[in-house]
């Protein structure tokens, strides 16, 4: 007979009557039909391995056997490669992502260097030649890279990195070198104990100029017993530098200096796309969590609630849930960009390059840091459970709070979009992305509350915060400042600008895939209310950029905080089908309160019984420690 399946009451009911095509929008969330499918087939390939299992849970392990389980695990994966489903591409995409990748590597993949960052960085910056002699041992994986950029010293200010590489004429060789103890290497993945290969970032010297930071590749351990090579840490080596700019000798300049911050860019395209799962996953917990928990007293003599009949649980947990779908279509656009951009560049035509690292800092910056702040409210909403290990909010939060940093620091980041914000809007030319800086806004500056007029209301904000730090700078410049220190007075309003600008391509983003989406009509309505519950939510907690820069009334406040509790009470009905359709397994979310079917007291019960100190009732520190000082009437 076949064992009943347990499911939550409270859950099964909500997921009763469900009036729309949950299919749907996991299609729509996959890339389409056959995407799904192939998702699917390779979650089935490997989360049915017994192999890629944890003995025991990894926070029990120590420092050592932690990597060494992690490792031992990334190479099964690898090994795996070859007889998966979904071909070795998509494969490798989705284990280095946050989605099936964290299921199985829990502390991280000793690995996700090698391919997020070292192989396109040989793609990108290699010559022909480099690429034929490289990449096929890069993907055959008889050498294991990664991306050697920050040092001690220095992480964001790249021309101030201090790794030298000179060009000795003589022996038409480089000598690399960290001249100082801020100069070492620091915080590079896989540099400790995996990579025995790393594209170094050093400052190019040749006849005894400084042309700036190139990539080099260099070779850190001995192929065969994994034993750093001679003077490692002076790194007198044989590096070779990619692109080569050297010609018989003489120094050529590449057509844009900026392109061997290439890799860079991509990987932002990518921290988008993994904060967003990552999100996924927190909303997913804490909304069946929030379906399955009851507590307190909503009216007086009932029942205990559940907590997601709390206005303001709601009032938690939809607004990230809205924002999962508006980083998934904005990450979307922007990869798509991704790809016109470099295809472009890869014939010579750089145009779309500032658009591409203006849009990729400000989404970076933008969904990393709303991501981190959501995971946390997420866990909040959890109350005392949600802060167990077991629950996965500490690692989903540690994973989303890195992202504010690698890959270029936030701030430094939102001003890098605000350097081409004001560029664009005083140049009046290029922004191709950024149209709207280009002649002045037009139309009424009346306020209409649909979400067209919202919209419109965006992108006033947009445009008049970079005319208040132009402003700015202006008249620190009329005060005869120079421009360095008139552009730091104005920090806080050029990142303002530039945050302003970032929330108008992901409301645009959203708006528009709306439009345009081939989508029934019961998932247009239900998605309908999350975008405008999402750009009313950031509005009201924007609102004074809005009352800085438009004629929006303490009326129109009220107004748009009254929509947004009716958008609550709307959405909520549909709040668990809304995550069900993320399709998210249980592997993937890890945690005894997300479980789909919210047996939430049994899971948690069950992992308590894991821990070590649960293995006996006395603890053998009792007899060392405790019982001594029991004994010592102090
Ligand atoms: C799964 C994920 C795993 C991730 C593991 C983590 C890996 C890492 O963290 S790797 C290390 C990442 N580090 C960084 O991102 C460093 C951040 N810092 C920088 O990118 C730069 O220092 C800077 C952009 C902040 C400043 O560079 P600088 O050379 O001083 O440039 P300027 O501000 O003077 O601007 C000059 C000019 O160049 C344009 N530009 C700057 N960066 C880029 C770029 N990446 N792509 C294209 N263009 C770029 C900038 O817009 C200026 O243009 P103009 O205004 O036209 O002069
Ligand atoms: C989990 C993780 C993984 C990483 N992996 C790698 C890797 O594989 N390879 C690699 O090369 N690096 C890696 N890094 C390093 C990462 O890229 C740097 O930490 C990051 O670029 C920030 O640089 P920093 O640490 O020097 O911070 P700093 O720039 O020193 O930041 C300190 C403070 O200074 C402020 N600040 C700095 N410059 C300015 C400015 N111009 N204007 C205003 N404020 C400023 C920052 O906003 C911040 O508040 C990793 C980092 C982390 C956390």
């Amino acid at each position: 007979m076949s064992k009943e399946i347990y499911e939550n009451p409270d859950l099964k009911k909500e997921r009763q009557n469900c009036p729309f095509n949950k299919e749907e929008i996991t299609h729509l969330l996959d890339g389409g039909k056959e995407k799904t499918i192939e998702r699917k087939q390779l979650e089935n390939y490997i989360l049915s391995d017994e192999q890629l299992k944890d003995a025991v849970p990894m926070e029990y392990l120590s420092h050592a056997d932690k990597y060494a389980e992690e490792l031992r695990k990334a190479c099964l994966l690898m090994h795996k490669l070859a007889d998966s489903p979904a071909g070795q591409v998509p494969t490798l995409r989705a284990l280095m992502g946050a989605g099936l990748g964290s299921a199985v590597l829990k502390e991280g993949n000793p690995l996700a260097l090698h391919y997020v960052m070292f192989i396109p960085a040989l793609m990108g910056q290699g010559t022909i030649d480099q690429q034929a002699k490289w990449l096929e041992k890069a993907y055959n994986l008889n050498m294991i890279g990664t991306y050697a950029q920050t040092e001690l010293g220095h992480g964001t200010f790249l021309r101030g990195l201090e790794t030298r590489a000179t060009y000795d004429p003589k022996t038409q060789e480089f000598i690399l070198e960290s001249p100082s103890l801020t100069a070492y290497k620091w915080w590079p993945g896989s540099l400790g104990k995996t990579a025995n290969y790393a594209v170094v970032m050093a400052q190019l010297y040749t006849k005894g100029k400084c042309e700036g930071t190139h990539p080099f590749m260099v070779q850190l351990r001995d192929e065969e017993t994994h034993e750093p090579l001679p003077g490692i840490v002076n790194m007198w080596l044989n590096p070779v530098c990619i692109s080569s700019y050297i010609h018989y000798g003489t120094y050529v300049k590449p057509t844009n200096s900026k392109l061997s911050y290439a890799t860079m860019v991509f990987v932002r395209v990518v921290v988008c796309q993994d904060v967003t799962t990552n999100l996924r996953k927190a909303v997913t917990i804490a909304t069946r969590y929030s379906c399955v928990r009851r507590q307190s007293e909503l009216k007086p003599g009932d029942r205990e609630p559940q907590v997601m009949d709390y206005q303001a649980q709601q009032n938690k947990l939809l607004p990230p849930l809205a924002a999962t779908f508006a980083f998934q279509l904005a990450a979307d656009h922007l990869w798509n960009l991704y790809h016109t951009a470099n295809n472009n560049i890869e014939q010579g035509d750089l145009e779309l390059l500032p658009d591409l690292h203006g849009l990729s800092c400000a989404l970076k910056a933008l969904c990393s840091s709303e991501a981190a702040n959501f995971v946390e409210v997420c866990r909040q909403s959890c109350g005392g459970h949600g802060y167990m290990s077991c629950s996965n909010f500490p690692r989903i939060y540690g994973q989303v709070t890195a992202a504010e940093t690698y890959e270029g620091e936030n701030t430094v980041l939102w001003l890098q979009v605000a350097r081409y914000l004001v560029k664009t809007r005083k140049e009046q030319s290029g922004g191709l992305s950024v149209k709207y800086l280009i002649g002045e806004e037009k139309g009424p500056k009346t306020v209409d509350t649909t979400l067209e007029g919202i919209v419109k209301l965006y992108r006033r904000a947009a445009v008049g915060l970079v005319d208040v730090a132009i402003a700015e700078l202006d008249k620190s410049g009329r005060k005869g400042e120079a421009p360095h220190d008139a552009w730091n007075h104005a920090a806080v309003y050029l990142i303002k600008a530039a945050q302003a600008h970032a929330r108008l391509f992901v409301v645009e983003s959203f708006v528009d895939s709306l439009k345009e989406g081939k989508l029934s009509a019961p998932v247009r309505t239900v998605l309908s209310q999350l975008c405008e519950l999402f750009i009313i939510y950031w509005l009201l907690e924007r609102s004074g950029d809005f009352f800085l820069c438009s004629n929006l009334t303490k009326q129109d406040l009220l107004l748009l905080n009254s929509k947004y509790v009716e958008l609550l009470a709307a959405i909520r009905p549909q709040a668990v089908n809304l995550v069900d359709s993320f399709d998210l397994r249980d592997e993937v979310l890890n945690s005894p309160l997300g479980c789909w079917d919210g047996n939430v007291y049994q899971r948690l019960f069950d992992e308590a019984a894991k821990s070590p100190l649960n293995q006996s009732n006395v603890h053998e520190s009792f007899h060392k420690y405790l019982k001594p000082l029991l004994k010592s009437n102090l």
